[in-house]
């Protein structure tokens, strides 16, 4: 156990920044199709005048060190920590706040935004920030540690990886998410399945395998598609799920129990679980995405840090508006 790991807690717990504070945000002025000042204006308008709010735009430079920034401003005082970008900048963003109590709340403004919505935070500019400048609550997600640094998502060896590789930014920017599923289409003909060594805590596999996809979060590029069911990013554990389809029947079964939510009835599809460590190595060296960035390439080496971040969610209901929640769907459904 680290002492990360002893610091954690999952209580879910509710704030409010009041007036007077600071809050530090990081933006991405590159990503997605959201202009810097679009998530300026935004940031403004919802936190108003009594509230600092300071902003650091990336550079995206090979020497910036993103998680070191958050570290500094984070030390000097502030009520929470924006991420405002793809999954690449909330990583960096969380990986600075590991081990500390201030929250982070997530501006969905990439590309993809696959933990926004793993979380099922508020995806529009507007919806993020009156979340972040209103009430809210937080819940501590774990993280995923490669070396010094950590991950919050997800960390993939297959297609996955070969399609974040050949993805341009420009073609994000323009297209969107259709640019990832293009070049995932283009690397797919062909693809042949590798021998992987995995090791799961005391589990040692070696499967032949299209793609391995180590998850804190279970989203599949868009919800409800997930990569198996009980996969949370704030249970302690992380999940490995193997997929050994090759040939073209496979996939299919695969999309179909994929769109079913029954990928364990798959018989291509298998899971392993850890607590404290994944290693991963392969036949000959493969690419590695981790959290939407390239990485490096096998072999790779995991550590679980469980509940390592606070990050800002939706309150939850009270038991009073559940109940009236749970009226109205039982209303919804006697009409239907
Ligand atoms: N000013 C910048 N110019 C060019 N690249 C940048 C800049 N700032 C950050 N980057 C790069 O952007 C990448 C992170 O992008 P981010 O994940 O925020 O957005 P995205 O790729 O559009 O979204 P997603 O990951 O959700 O698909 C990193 O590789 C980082 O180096």
């Amino acid at each position: 156990m680290t002492d990360l790991q002893d610091v954690a807690d999952t209580t879910t717990v509710s704030r409010e920044p009041g007036s007077g504070q600071r809050v530090f945000v990081v933006l991405n002025p590159m990503a997605g199709s959201c202009t810097a000042d679009d998530v300026r204006n935004a940031l403004q308008q919802h936190f108003g005048e009594d509230t600092t709010v300071d902003i650091y735009e990336t550079t995206g430079a090979d020497d910036e060190d993103v998680a070191e920034i958050v570290r500094r401003e984070a030390a000097k005082g502030v009520a929470l920590v924006g991420a405002a970008g793809g999954d690449g900048t909330v990583s960096e963003v969380a990986e600075g706040l590991i081990g500390s109590d201030i929250p982070m709340g997530i501006i969905p403004v990439g590309t993809a935004n696959v933990f926004a919505r793993e979380l099922e935070l508020p995806m529009t500019l507007d919806d993020a920030c009156a979340l972040l400048a209103g009430q809210y609550g937080t819940t501590k997600i774990d993280a995923m540690k490669v070396g010094d640094d950590y991950f919050i998502l997800q960390i993939g060896i297959g297609l996955d990886s070969l399609m974040i590789r050949d993805t341009e930014r420009e073609a994000k920017r323009r297209f969107g998410r259709a640019a990832y599923i293009w070049t995932m289409l283009t690397r797919f003909v062909g693809y042949q399945p590798v021998r992987f060594t995995i090791q799961a805590d005391g589990q040692r596999v070696r499967p032949r395998a299209s793609q391995v996809l180590i998850a804190n979060g279970g989203v599949l590029g868009v919800p409800p598609f997930r990569w198996g069911p009980n996969i949370s990013p704030d249970d302690g554990k992380i999940n490995v799920c193997i997929v050994s389809a090759r040939t073209a029947l496979d996939y299919l079964g695969l999309i179909w129990h994929t769109i079913l939510g029954q990928q364990r009835r798959d018989r291509n599809v298998r899971y392993l679980a850890a607590a404290n460590s994944i290693v991963i190595s392969a036949d000959h060296p493969l690419p590695v995405q981790a959290d939407g960035e390239i990485l490096g390439n096998t072999p790779i080496q995991i550590q679980v840090v469980p509940h390592a971040v606070a990050v800002i969610v939706p309150q939850k209901e009270t038991a009073t508006e559940q109940a009236a929640d749970r009226a109205k769907a039982a209303e919804r459904a006697v009409a239907a």
